[in-house]
């Protein structure tokens, strides 16, 4: 069985007088463990189907399982997000924001405690647990989200575009720094992106979305080479270029085919 399955998954936005179809017959499926991307043009549908998949709204048509079940009947804890803001709360400390899902499901203060230093230790920031999230860099931010993300140990992770608002240097540690904890914590991710250097230096597998309607367009392993590497490293290997540029001509011609 797949970890996470999505069949024959169709949405449209209706509205009074509009219908806009978003996605059109998606198709997928992600083995535990796996880091997958999806890269496209704006409106390709990309955080609809991010959406789905998280169980926000039902699909017009089709079904997303998550080992076995309709992501829609399970508990909201089960999978994470990092979005582009962190969204912790500015009036809790590090620590309150990291234990907080842990509080929801009733865990021991002092192990959840131990869980957030354990954490903060993991993502580079130990010793934080008593400031404020203004008291931290946009990175360290983010760093911080990725800990308390991972506290409450979801089934998968939702990234979407969690790196984009950060300076490029910063970003490029955050990739390493993301792509290690969660190999460290065996998660399995889908990240939504606009940057076709990000999904290759993160991902196993890349589907390329073409728009109007959002839909599959091609499907990119990304190659066994790259994937041992970390993301920093994986920027420099030649075969890195070379993936760069067949996705960069693929969606050249994308934009093409819409200006025709
Ligand atoms: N709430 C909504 N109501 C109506 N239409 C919507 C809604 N959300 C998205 N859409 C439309 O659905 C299509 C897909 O949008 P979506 O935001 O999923 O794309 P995206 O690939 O994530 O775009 P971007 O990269 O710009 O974030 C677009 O045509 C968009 O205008």
């Amino acid at each position: 069985m797949n970890f996470l399955t999505i069949n024959h998954v169709d949405h449209t936005y209706f509205s009074k007088q509009t219908a806009t179809p978003a996605l059109q017959n998606i198709n997928l499926s992600i083995e535990k463990g796996e880091f997958i991307s999806f890269l496209g043009p704006s409106g390709c549908g990309k955080t609809t189907l991010l959406s789905i998949i998280a169980g926000l709204f039902p699909p017009t048509a089709g079904t997303v399982l998550l080992e076995g079940q309709p992501v829609l009947s399970r508990d909201e804890l089960s999978i994470g997000y990092m979005l582009q803001q962190d969204y912790l709360f500015p009036w809790k400390t590090i620590g309150q924001n990291i234990t907080l899902g842990l509080k929801l499901l009733k865990h021991d203060k002092e192990a959840s405690l131990s869980t957030a230093m354990k954490l903060l230790q993991d993502v580079g920031l130990p010793g934080v647990e008593h400031q404020y999230p203004r008291e931290l860099s946009g990175g360290m931010r983010q760093r911080a989200a990725l800990a308390r993300t991972l506290a409450v140990d979801p089934k998968i992770l939702l990234l979407d575009e969690p790196f984009s608002a950060l300076d490029y240097q910063t970003k490029l540690k955050l990739e390493d720094l993301v792509s290690e904890t969660l190999k460290a914590y065996g998660k399995t991710a889908v990240l939504v992106t606009h940057d076709i250097g990000e999904s290759i230096a993160m991902s196993d597998r890349i589907y390329l979305f073409a728009a109007h309607p959002g839909r599959i367009h091609k499907v990119f392993e990304v190659p066994n080479e790259l994937r041992l590497l970390t993301p920093f490293q994986a920027r420099n290997h030649p075969s890195y270029s070379s993936l760069f540029q067949t996705i960069w001509k693929e969606l050249e011609s994308l934009e093409h085919s819409y200006t025709a």
